[in-house]
C-alpha cells in the first residue's frame, strides 16, 4: 500500500502554469522572428534588464573574464571538463558505422554525422551553471560539432566569469550573453546579426524548456531538460540527514523543483521531514528550496520494493538517487529515469558538476523515452545502400510486387525498369 507523509502540488496546478508558459514563449518567438535583433534586445531588456551593444563577447572580453578568476579555479573547470570529454570520447568511440552486406550482392550501411551546427544554453537566471558549459559544449565537439555556438543569460548586471572562460575552455566558436526565450529564439531563426544553428541543446527554466519544445521540428532539440528533480529511493540502512541533504541539494535549484523521497520506512520518511525542516534553517539558498519543498516536496511511503520499484518508474523522475540494501535491485528494474546515482557513497552533485556522465537530462517524464544528453544526440544515424546488378534483381521482383499490392505505380516502375535493364539478356 502506498501512503503520503507529505504531498506536493497536484497535476491540475501545475496544468495552469503550464498554460501561462506557453502563451508566453509563443509571443516573444513570433515577435522575434519578425523583428530579430531589435525584439531580442527588447525582451533581455525586460527580462534581464540587460542591452548591450553587441550580445557576441569579443575575444578582450572573453579574455577579460579569465582574469576574474583563480587559478585553482581555472584548474578546476578544466579537470571537470576532462572527464566530462573522456567518457563522451568513449561513448563516441562505442558509436561505430556499419556495412554489411546482408543479402548476396546487397550492401547496406549507416554512418553517423555530426550536426554541422548547434546552440548550446548555458542556464543563469539563478545561479551561473558553469557545468552546463561542460556538458553541452565540450560534448558537441567530440561529437565533431564544426559551428557550436552558446549562449547565457547575464548574471547580477554582467557576463558571469566562470561561464564564460568554460565556454571558451570548452570550445565554443562564438560566445553570447544572453538568456531564456530571446537566446533560444535568437540562435533557432536567427536574427540581421546570428546565423540560426541546426539544433538547439542544453537545460533552461520552464521557459527555456518550452521554447525549445515549440521550436522542434524547425530545428533539432536535445531531449526536454527543464526545471531540475529529484527522487530518492531510500531504507533504513541510511538515515533522515542524508536523504534530506539529497532532497534539498536539487530543490535549490527553483521554486518548481519537485524533490520526492520513496521508502519503506514510515521512520526514515518522518526523519528527513523533520531533517529537511531542520537543513532549511541553515541552507544558505533555504529561500527558494523551502518554496520547492513547501509545493513539491513528496514523501512517499510504501511496503516493498516492487511498490517502490513501480512508482519509481511511473515518475520517470531526472535523476533517482538509490539508497537501499539491495542497490542491485534498483539498478537492474529501474526502466525511466534520466540518470541513477547507486548507493549512498555518490549523489547527484557529483554527476551535476564533474564526475563526466552528463547532467542534461530529462524531466517531467521525458525519462520515458529519452536518456539525456550525450554525444549520441549531435550526430545523424544515416543510412546508404548498394547492390550488383543480380542483387538489383532480386531484390527488383519482390519489390515489383509489393509495389503492387499498395498501388504505388511509380515505384513499380523503378523497380521494373532495372527488371528490364539487368535482367536476363
Ligand atoms: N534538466 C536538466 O538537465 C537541468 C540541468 C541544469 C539546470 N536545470 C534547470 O535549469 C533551470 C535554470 O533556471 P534559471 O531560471 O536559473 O535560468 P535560465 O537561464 O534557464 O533562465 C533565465 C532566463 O529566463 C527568462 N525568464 C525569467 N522569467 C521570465 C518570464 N516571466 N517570462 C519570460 N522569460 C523569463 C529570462 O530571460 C532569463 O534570462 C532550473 O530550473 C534548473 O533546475 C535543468
Ligand atoms: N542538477 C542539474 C540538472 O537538473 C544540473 C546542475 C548543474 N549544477 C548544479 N546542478
Ligand atoms: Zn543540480
Amino acid at each position: 500500500m502506498i501512503k503520503y507523509l507529505k504531498q506536493g502540488k497536484q497535476a491540475e496546478e501545475k496544468a495552469i502554469d503550464n498554460q501561462k508558459v506557453k502563451e508566453i514563449v509563443e509571443n516573444i518567438i513570433s515577435d522575434i522572428e519578425k523583428r530579430g535583433d531589435e525584439a531580442v534586445s527588447q525582451y533581455s531588456g525586460q527580462f534581464d534588464k540587460w542591452t548591450p551593444k553587441s550580445f557576441r563577447l569579443s575575444r578582450e572580453e572573453i579574455d577579460a573574464c579569465y582574469e576574474q578568476l583563480t587559478e585553482q579555479e581555472i584548474n578546476d573547470i578544466k579537470w571537470a571538463q576532462e572527464q566530462v570529454r573522456n567518457f563522451a570520447t568513449i561513448q563516441r568511440e562505442s558509436m561505430k558505422d556499419v556495412e554489411v552486406e546482408t543479402l548476396p550482392g546487397v550492401v547496406l550501411g549507416h554512418k553517423n554525422i555530426p550536426v554541422d551546427s548547434v546552440g548550446c544554453y548555458v542556464p543563469g537566471g539563478k545561479y551561473p551553471l558553469v557545468a552546463s558549459a561542460h556538458m553541452s559544449i565540450v560534448t558537441a565537439k567530440v561529437a565533431g560539432v564544426k559551428r557550436v555556438i552558446a549562449a547565457t543569460p547575464p548574471f547580477q548586471g554582467k557576463p558571469a566569469p566562470a561561464v564564460i572562460v568554460a565556454m571558451d575552455l570548452a570550445g565554443a566558436d562564438e560566445i553570447y550573453t544572453f538568456g531564456g526565450v530571446q537566446a533560444i529564439a535568437a540562435m533557432a531563426v536567427g536574427t540581421d546579426t546570428i546565423e540560426p544553428v541546426s539544433m538547439i541543446v542544453g537545460p533552461g527554466n520552464a521557459f527555456v524548456a518550452e521554447a525549445k519544445r515549440q521550436l522542434f521540428g524547425r530545428i533539432g532539440i536535445d531531449l526536454f531538460a527543464g526545471p531540475t528533480e529529484t527522487l530518492v529511493i531510500a531504507d533504513d540502512s541510511v538515515d533522515g540527514e542524508l536523504c534530506a541533504a539529497d532532497l534539498l541539494g536539487q530543490a535549490e535549484h527553483g521554486l518548481n523543483s519537485p524533490a520526492v523521497l520513496l521508502t519503506n520506512s514510515e521512520q526514515l520518511g518522518k526523519d528527513t521531514m523533520a531533517e529537511v525542516e531542520r537543513q532549511l534553517t541553515i541552507l544558505p539558498t533555504a529561500d527558494v528550496a523551502s518554496v520547492a519543498w513547501r509545493d513539491y516536496g513528496e514523501v512517499i511511503v510504501c511496503d516493498t520494493y516492487d511498490e517502490m520499484l513501480e512508482v519509481a518508474n511511473d515518475l520517470a523522475f531526472e535523476h533517482v538517487q538509490i539508497m537501499t540494501k539491495d542497490v542491485p535491485y534498483f539498478q537492474k528494474n529501474m526502466r525511466n529515469f534520466g540518470a541513477l546515482f547507486l548507493g549512498p557513497e555518490t549523489n547527484v552533485s557529483y554527476g551535476d558538476k564533474c564526475i563526466g556522465t552528463n547532467h542534461t537530462l530529462p524531466t517531467k517524464g521525458a525519462g520515458r523515452y529519452t536518456g539525456g544528453l550525450w554525444v549520441g544526440k549531435f550526430l545523424k544515424t544515416c543510412t546508404y545502400q548498394r547492390v550488383t546488378e543480380e542483387a538489383s534483381v532480386m531484390v527488383g521482383e519482390y519489390c515489383s510486387r509489393l509495389c503492387a499490392i499498395e498501388g504505388f505505380a511509380g515505384h513499380k516502375e523503378q523497380a521494373d525498369i532495372r527488371l528490364r535493364r539487368y535482367g536476363k539478356k
